[in-house]
């Protein structure tokens, strides 16, 4: 579980966060959305513990997260990032064993082997394990670094999933697939918080969406509830017309067009 309360994040004068509170549940997908540079990435590293604010607080499992060290962290939190820069060539098998690094001193065990092997077939890497890193696509790399974040965390229910953009690169199918396995993920237990540029996207996988502006909440809570005319014109200033009825599971939306 992730408790956010009343966080803001200054740099200098410029307030890049301002009184962000929501609480996601295990087993709950929450998809962050807004407009470039409405503060998501910002929001993520705080709660990753790769930035800190004075101002707020966030809870995970009700501790604080000041009291874990990043150690104790990162046996029960992954993060996808943005950039994967390598400077030597492994193969795809050796990337995704490094998100075991926190779970073992010297080797492996059986467990950690059965684990990357898991995460390899669920990302749909496993045909290339043997290939080196810098000879597949870009597409295919950010899958293994997906495998690589899910092995880190397989074993841990209640774990916490980040990920930046995780469908960035991906073609359609594995955009899909990408979001079905988030979706899985979270049927198991685990709290996942995915940054997502697709509206809809969010509004089908995501159980929760946090809508920002400008480092402030516009809207937090299910798709119906934040994904609405109103509320997409005032955090991306563009109108859209609303796709929903019994046809539709879920709010999908279909921008204007434009006409100057
Ligand atoms: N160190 C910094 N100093 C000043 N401004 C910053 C700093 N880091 C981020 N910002 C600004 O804070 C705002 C929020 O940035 P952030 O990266 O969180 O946005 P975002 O919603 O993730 O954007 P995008 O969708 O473009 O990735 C942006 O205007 C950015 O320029």
């Amino acid at each position: 579980m992730i408790q956010v309360r009343q966080l803001s994040y200054k740099v200098g004068q410029k307030k890049l966060l301002d009184n962000v509170s929501f609480t996601l549940g295990g087993g709950e997908h929450l998809a962050i959305i807004g407009a470039n540079g409405a503060g998501k990435s910002t929001l993520l590293k705080l709660l990753c513990k790769e930035m800190t604010s004075k101002e707020g607080e966030i809870l995970l499992a009700g501790r604080p997260i000041t009291a874990f060290s990043l150690k104790e962290l990162a046996t029960f939190r992954a993060v996808l990032s943005q950039q994967h820069t390598l400077a030597v060539s492994f193969t795809v098998q050796e990337i995704v064993l490094m998100g075991r690094y926190p779970h073992f001193e010297q080797q492996p065990s059986a467990h950690d082997l059965t684990i990357i092997k898991a995460a390899m077939e669920e990302t749909g890497v496993i045909d290339f394990s043997n290939r080196h890193y810098h000879t597949l696509s870009g597409g295919e790399q950010q899958r293994v670094q997906l495998a690589r974040v899910i092995a880190q965390i397989y074993d841990q229910p209640g774990g916490l999933l980040f990920l930046d953009e995780p469908t960035n690169g991906l073609d359609m199918l594995y955009q899909q697939q990408v979001l079905l396995l988030a979706r899985s993920l979270a049927d198991r237990g685990f709290s996942v918080i995915s940054i997502l540029h697709d509206v809809n996207f969010a509004s089908r996988y995501a159980d929760k969406v946090l809508l920002l502006k400008e480092g402030k909440v516009v809207a937090f809570g299910t798709p119906t509830e934040v994904v609405t005319c109103d509320h997409i014109h005032e955090a991306f200033g563009i109108n859209v017309t609303l796709m929903e009825g019994e046809n539709f599971k879920c709010p999908l939306i279909l921008p204007n067009v434009i006409i100057n």
